[in-house]
C-alpha cells in the first residue's frame, strides 16, 4: 500500500477521534492554551506529527532524582529530542520507581516530548493520572494485561499518543493486528527495570522485521536498553528510529557539567545517523 494511504488514514483517524470527543484539539496544529502560551510552541501528544527522524530520548531513570528539573533542563539544553520516563510498580518490574505525581512535578520542566513508559500492571486504572500528569505519549506493555486494544483506547480518549511495549520474548503477533491503534512500539533489548544493562543483539531482527510490518504507517519504532554509540547504528540501520538512553546520555556529566551530556547524545545521534 502507498504512503498516502496510509498518511490519508491517519489524518482521517485524527479527524474522527477529535470529532467524536468534540475537541478539535486533536486535528489541529498547535492549538491548546497551555501548548500555546508555553514557552516552546513545539507540538506534542496527539497533535504532533510525525517523522521517522531519529530521536535521542535519554531515560532519566539514570538522572539524578534529587534534582530532577534541573537535570531534564539540562539534557534538553544539550540536544535531547524526547524525555523518556519509566515509572515501576515493584510487580511487573522487580524495581520502584516514579508514580504520577512525579509525573507532573516534571512535566513543566519538559519543553520537548513526554514519553511515558509504563512498568506496570494492571496498567489501566492508572492511565488517567499518568495522562492527567502531563504525560504526551503513555506506553503500556502488551505482557501487562489481559486486553491491550482496551488500554490503548483508553490512552487515545485522553488525547495522548499510545505506545505497546514488548518484552523481548513477546513476539510481534500481539500487535499485527491492531496496527492502526498504536503510534509507537517499543521493542525491549533488556529486561525492563534496571538500567545498565547489556544491548541484547538477538532483537537487531525484531526491529528489523518490525519495520517490514508497519510500512508506511505512521508508527514510531522505539528501542530500550544498552543503547549507546556502538549498539545505535544496529538499530538504526534495522529499523529504530527513536533510541532511549540511560546510562549513555548521563554517564560522567551532570547540571554543574552538561556539556557531557551534548557529547554524549550526539556521539549516539551521529552512530545512529551514519547507517541511514
Ligand atoms: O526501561 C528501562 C529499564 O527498564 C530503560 O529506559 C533504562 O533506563 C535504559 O537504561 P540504559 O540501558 O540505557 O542504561
Amino acid at each position: 500500500m502507498g504512503s498516502n494511504y496510509h498518511a490519508v488514514g491517519w489524518i482521517a483517524r485524527r479527524i474522527a477521534f477529535g470529532l467524536k470527543n468534540g475537541d478539535w484539539r486533536q486535528i489541529g496544529p498547535v492549538t491548546t492554551p497551555a501548548l500555546r502560551d508555553s514557552h516552546c510552541a513545539k507540538q506534542r501528544g496527539a497533535d504532533m506529527p510525525f517523522d521517522r527522524s531519529i530521536k535521542i530520548a535519554p531515560s532519566i531513570l539514570s538522572a539524578d532524582f534529587a534534582n530532577l528539573g534541573a537535570e531534564i533542563q539540562a539534557i534538553e539544553a544539550q540536544g535531547a529530542d524526547w524525555i523518556h520516563v519509566d515509572p515501576m510498580d515493584g510487580h511487573f518490574v522487580p524495581n520502584l520507581t516514579i508514580g504520577p505525581n512525579v509525573v507532573a512535578a516534571i512535566r513543566p520542566h519538559v519543553t520537548t516530548f513526554m514519553d511515558v513508559h509504563l512498568m506496570i500492571s494492571p496498567a489501566d486504572p492508572y492511565i488517567g493520572a499518568f495522562a492527567k500528569a502531563g504525560s504526551d505519549m503513555i506506553t503500556v506493555h502488551a505482557e501487562a494485561g489481559p486486553h491491550l486494544h482496551r488500554s490503548l483506547q483508553s490512552v487515545r480518549a485522553e488525547g495522548k499518543m499510545a505506545g505497546v511495549a514488548l518484552n523481548m520474548t513477546t513476539p510481534l503477533d500481539h500487535v499485527v493486528d491492531i496496527l492502526d491503534d498504536i503510534d509507537m512500539i517499543l521493542i525491549m533489548t533488556i529486561n525492563p527495570g534496571f538500567g545498565g544493562q547489556k544491548f541484547t543483539h538477538a532483537m537487531i531482527d525484531k526491529v528489523a522485521r518490525c519495520r517490514a510490518m508497519i510500512g508506511d504507517r505512521p508508527i514510531h519504532i522505539q528501542v530500550d536498553g544498552g543503547i549507546d554509540s556502538t549498539t545505535a547504528p544496529l538499530v538504526a540501520k534495522a529499523g529504530a528510529n527513536v533510541l532511549v538512553a540511560g546510562s549513555a546520555v548521563f554517564r560522567g556529566g551532570s547540571v554543574a557539567q552538561p556539556d557531557v551530556y551534548g557529547d554524549n547524545i550526539r556521539a549516539i545521534r551521529d552512530a545512529a545517523q551514519s547507517v541511514l
